[in-house]
C-alpha cells in the first residue's frame, strides 16, 4: 500500500484503537482487528486535501477567448465538519468569468478544486470562500460565485437530530458583486 502524503498511518490506527477502548469495546475482537489499519486509511482519503494544492488543480488553462460566465452546477461535495468529524455532503455550484485574456481551465479542474478543500476539516462557509479565492488567485478570473447546498450530518443524526435541513452558503468576487450581475447569476446558478 502507498503511503500517503503527510499521513502518519500508523499513529493514527494507535489512535483509532485507544478510542475504541476509551468507548468500551474491545480492539481485539475478530470483527475489530482490522478497523483501526481501515479506519486510518479511510481517513487519509477523507482528509487528502491537507496535503494537496489548490493551484496545481488549475495549472492547466486553455486559450479558447471566452470572457463571459462559464457555469458547473450540481458538483457533488463530501466533507467533514471540523466539529465532529462527521461528514456533510450535498451540491457545489462553481460560476466565474474568465480572465481578460480569456483563458479558461478545464471543466472536470473546477470540481478537483471543489475536492482539494472539502477533503480537509472543514466549516461550509470557510470552504466556500476558500474555493471562490482559489479561482480568483489562479485563474486571475474577473468573477466569481461559489454556492454550496449542504445537508450536516452532525445535524442530522446527532444533536439537534434535524435530517433534510440544508445549509446554503455563497461567496462572490469580482464583476460578480455587481447588484444586478449578482442577481443574474444568482438565477442561473440555483437554475431559475
Ligand atoms: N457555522 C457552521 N457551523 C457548523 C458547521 N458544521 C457544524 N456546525 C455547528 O457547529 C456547532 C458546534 O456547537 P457546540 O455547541 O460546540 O457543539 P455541540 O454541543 O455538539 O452542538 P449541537 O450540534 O447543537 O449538539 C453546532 O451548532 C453545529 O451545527 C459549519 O460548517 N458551519
Ligand atoms: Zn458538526
Amino acid at each position: 500500500m502507498s503511503t500517503p502524503r503527510g499521513i502518519d498511518l500508523p499513529r493514527a490506527a494507535a489512535a483509532v484503537r485507544e478510542l475504541l477502548i476509551a468507548l468500551g469495546e474491545d480492539p481485539e475482537r475478530e470483527g475489530l482487528q482490522d478497523t483501526p489499519d481501515r479506519v486510518a486509511r479511510a481517513y487519509a482519503e477523507q482528509f487528502a486535501g491537507m496535503h494537496q494544492d489548490p493551484a496545481e488543480a488549475l495549472s492547466r488553462t486553455f486559450d479558447v477567448d471566452h470572457d463571459e460566465m462559464v457555469l458547473v452546477r450540481d458538483i457533488e461535495v463530501y466533507s467533514t465538519c471540523e466539529h465532529h468529524l462527521v461528514p456533510f455532503h450535498g451540491v457545489a455550484h462553481v460560476g466565474y468569468i474568465p480572465s481578460k485574456t480569456g483563458r479558461v481551465t478545464g471543466l472536470s479542474k473546477l470540481a478537483r478544486l471543489v475536492d482539494v478543500f472539502a477533503k480537509r476539516p472543514q466549516v461550509q462557509e470557510r470552504l466556500t470562500t476558500q474555493i471562490a479565492d482559489a479561482i480568483v488567485d489562479h485563474l486571475d478570473a474577473q468573477g466569481v460565485i461559489v454556492v454550496l447546498e449542504c445537508e450536516h450530518l452532525c445535524m442530522s443524526m446527532r444533536g439537534v437530530r434535524k435530517p433534510g435541513a440544508r445549509t446554503l452558503t455563497s461567496a462572490v468576487r469580482g464583476q460578480l458583486r455587481d447588484p444586478a450581475t449578482r442577481a443574474e447569476a444568482m438565477s442561473l446558478v440555483m437554475g431559475r
